[in-house]
């Protein structure tokens, strides 16, 4: 089967949830206003929401995979509560330097390596031209960038990000409720 379909890949912290700081606990997750809206104008669209996230968190001993694993089958309960269907979540545990050791490596899937989209592509038979990435870091542009997604949104989510990051991104805006009247 080719590539035929196409993706919203989003980031998770600081583009579906506001980012704290290690998120893992559902009371800590608050979605960013209007991110249910705008994922559901995607998917009428024709767009696959796929998810794509750096928790470092757990490679670092804050919280373990399980937690993840909870926390994000409520997170998929609170989009289809709202009817929008999260096609997958993908995760990267590891760090290269600060992580318990088994997580302890320099992988693929971190961000800003492109694993996690490539994995997306290849799972769900995605066309990565047609395809949007949303991120709110410079890391995550460049995952996209290098797997070679066709649109690159950066979110002003509260992180620092300096004039490379803008440079990256073919749309700069204030968050993800924004993007359909961009786009769509
Ligand atoms: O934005 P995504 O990829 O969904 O997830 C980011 C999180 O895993 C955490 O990533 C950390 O960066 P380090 O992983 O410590 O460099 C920090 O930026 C935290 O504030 C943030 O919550
Ligand atoms: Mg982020
Ligand atoms: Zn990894």
């Amino acid at each position: 089967m080719n590539n035929i379909s196409k993706a919203l890949f989003l980031d998770r912290d600081g583009v579906v949830n506001i980012d704290h700081g290690y998120v893992y606990e559902p009371a800590k997750f608050e979605f960013v206003p209007g991110v249910f809206t705008a994922c559901k104008a995607f998917a009428d669209a024709g767009y696959k929401l796929i998810i794509v996230t750096n928790q470092s968190g757990i490679g670092r001993g804050y919280y373990s995979e399980m937690d993840f694993h909870t926390l994000t089958q409520w997170m998929i309960a609170q989009f289809a509560a709202h009817q929008v269907t999260v096609t997958d979540v993908y995760f990267c545990p590891h760090h290269r330097k600060k992580a318990l050791p088994e997580y302890l490596k320099e992988c693929d899937c971190r961000k800003p390596a492109p694993g996690m989209l490539l994995q997306g592509i290849a799972d769900h038979h995605i066309n990565p031209a047609s395809s949007i990435m949303v991120g709110d870091k410079l890391s995550d542009m460049q995952a996209a960038s290098k797997a070679v997604i066709g649109t690159r949104v950066l979110v002003r989510s509260g992180q620092e990000f300096d004039a490379r990051a803008i440079d990256s991104a073919d749309h700069v805006c204030d968050s993800l409720a924004d993007l359909p009247s961009i786009l769509l």
